[in-house]
């Protein structure tokens, strides 16, 4: 994959922008749909899936019209979408600084295509693992693997961090419904709270702890699940209880190994899966084991199915490469800095938070191939929370505030839990409707002043109230919506965004594959840390870090003289007298 120009000097590019600069305040969504009453069929297109129904997109509440979407996609050939894809379908090594291939596609490659690296085809290793997780499974789920007591699995606790949790996480949160194994529980901040908070609803006997770490070298995971191994230890009384215990998911068996786990319970992936890209990989195990090994296949074929569509659908007709230019004419025309992922569903509640990894760390680069420094935005900042929540929140930015935000509703047609006869959901649907329709439609001032007039409100106070309950509207949203949330939705629905992130990528000339702005925030935490030890004040940083550090080593001193002087409180007391309890009935 080859460097590009840069962006601002291609000809569609310049195109585009003398179409904004003459149009772009002038394009209304409304005024689009009165003008033309087939915009809807025209900027909308559907994912037949085979067994769960259609997935439509519905795109015409944009600010778009023919001419720009003509451009755009004009842009997108000119700037080799077709052919990146084309090379991140056939294992070339796209991810430049790390030199390595970009094969996701692989770990769901249900065709069983063979996919070539270094000269080797790596799908007889893919299901070499697929059958190694399905076997675990079948072992969990049966209840036929034994803690150290010899009672079965109940349940599951997956340590790992960014993308080694936040996939896992949300697809189980999405498929909950699907749940046929062990409960499943995350921990992931290197804050003891969340380990302790979990540990603290798990039985040792009957808890299993995958550790999910790509490189397995991560502070936060290992040090949790150093702790983790600890606690079980501790509670079984025998080092040999960690074999029954502990799994891993890495890609590195090395560190796996000095870590005290058996590489028969490592469940390997490969340095061509990247973090954000991994819960299709042993990554998903925590999945597999929650929703059942053959509900992780679903979810794998709806995200192949998804890859077959964008390899093969015409960019006219291609949903992440639509989605995707419609991203670009808001962030570089428009200037929109953020865009918003609003699931009307609850079961997807993680689901901007996952997106904001799977954006943010791929498309958050100001640098380009070639090594120089854009002069254009790239990846927008990527945020949102489930509807209905979210109107009572900061919808009121949306629809009022200063800046443009062009938001994704995700919605359900059908829902898992039609309960009072289906009238939360029909609430829920109306809710993400009426959503859409007002962002696009507003309210003009002359309707907003007959709606004040019919209230009976005396006219003085009408005028003083007046503008803010004028709403500009031509607010823009894409609506997708599926039947139903299953597996095989959700895994299209991900590789939906995934390959949406991949075109905007590509179109900005930036490496998607790549992380090193997490570097060195890690590199300095590591001498910080020393730095926290002892009493002597810290002088070595900037002003502001030394005042940081200076001040929260006093606050420990202070709060170790204090526990020292304080004499026993009636509370310290009892929790005294709980935790030892707890400790009594551990060691029963
Ligand atoms: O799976 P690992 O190696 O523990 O890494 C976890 C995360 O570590 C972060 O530092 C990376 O930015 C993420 O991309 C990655 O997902």
């Amino acid at each position: 994959m080859e460097s590009r120009p840069n962006l601002v000097i291609e000809p569609t590019w310049q195109k585009l922008n003398h179409f904004y600069k003459e149009f772009g305040s002038k394009i209304n969504i409304m005024d689009l749909f009165a003008q033309d009453p087939k915009r809807f069929e025209k900027f909308s297109t559907t994912i037949e899936t085979p067994l769960d129904g259609p997935i439509l997109i519905d795109y015409s509440k944009n600010r778009i019209n023919d001419e720009v979407l003509k451009l755009l996609f004009q842009l997108a050939r000119d700037r080799g979408v077709e052919s990146a894809r084309d090379a991140m379908f056939s294992a070339s090594k796209i991810n430049f600084t790390e030199n390595r291939s970009v094969l996701h596609i692989a770990l769901r490659n249900r065709k069983n295509r063979p996919i070539i690296v270094d000269g080797k085809d790596v799908m007889p290793e893919v299901n070499a693992v697929l059958d190694h997780m399905k076997s675990f499974c079948d072992l969990i789920i049966s209840k036929k693997w034994k803690g150290y007591s010899g009672k079965p699995i109940e349940d599951v606790v997956n340590i790992g961090i960014g993308g080694s949790d936040l996939g896992p996480l949300m697809v189980t949160e999405a498929l909950k419904s699907f749940a046929v194994g062990p409960r499943v529980h995350f921990v992931s901040n290197i804050d003891g709270t969340h380990l302790a908070e979990v540990l603290k609803k798990v039985n040792p006997e009957t808890t299993l702890f995958i550790i999910a770490s790509k490189t397995f070298t991560t502070q936060e995971t290992i040090t949790n699940a150093v702790s983790a191994k600890t606690w079980l230890v501790a509670a079984s009384g025998d080092a040999s209880a960690v074999a029954k215990h502990f799994v891993a998911l890495s890609t590195n068996a090395e560190k796996v190994r000095e870590f005290g786990i058996d590489t028969n319970n490592m469940f390997g992936f490969w340095d061509w899966v990247g973090g954000r890209y991994s819960l299709w990989s042993a990554i998903g195990l925590s999945i597999a084991l929650n929703i059942g090994y053959d509900n992780f296949v679903k979810l794998l074929e709806g995200a192949h199915y998804v890859d077959e569509h964008f390899v093969n659908t015409p960019l006219e007709k291609n949903v992440p490469v639509i989605l995707a230019l419609i991203g670009i004419w808001y962030i570089n025309f428009y200037n929109s800095e953020t865009h918003a992922l609003l699931p009307y569903d609850q079961y997807l509640h993680r689901f901007a938070a996952y997106f904001q990894q799977g954006d943010m760390e791929s498309n958050g680069k100001y640098v380009t191939r070639n090594g120089d420094q854009v002069s254009y935005s790239t990846g927008p900042i990527v945020w949102g929370e489930p509807g209905t929540n979210g109107q009572h929140a900061f919808y009121q930015l949306i629809h009022q505030g200063t800046r443009l935000i062009p938001a994704d509703f995700i919605a359900p047609a059908c829902t898992h839990n039609p309960i009072s006869g289906g009238k939360h959901h029909k609430i829920l649907l109306a809710n993400f409707l009426a959503q859409t329709e007002a962002l696009a439609k507003g309210k003009s001032l002359e309707e907003a002043a007959a709606e004040l007039k019919a209230s009976g409100m005396p006219a003085d106070q009408i005028d003083r109230i007046l503008p803010h309950k004028v709403f500009q509207g031509n607010r823009p949203t894409n609506s997708i919506v599926c039947k139903m949330i299953t597996p095989f939705t959700l895994g299209a629905l991900i590789a939906i965004y995934e390959h949406k992130i991949f075109v905007q990528g590509v179109i900005w000339d930036i490496n998607s594959f790549d992380q090193w702005g997490v570097e060195l925030g890690k590199q300095l935490a590591k001498a910080i840390e020393k730095d926290l030890e002892g009493s002597n004040k810290i002088s070595n940083h900037d002003q502001s870090t030394n005042g940081l550090v200076n001040f929260i080593k006093s606050c420990c001193i202070r709060s170790v003289e204090e526990t020292v002087q304080r004499p026993q409180t009636q509370s310290s007391r009892s929790t005294r007298t709980r935790s030892s309890k707890r400790q009594k009935l551990e060691e029963n």
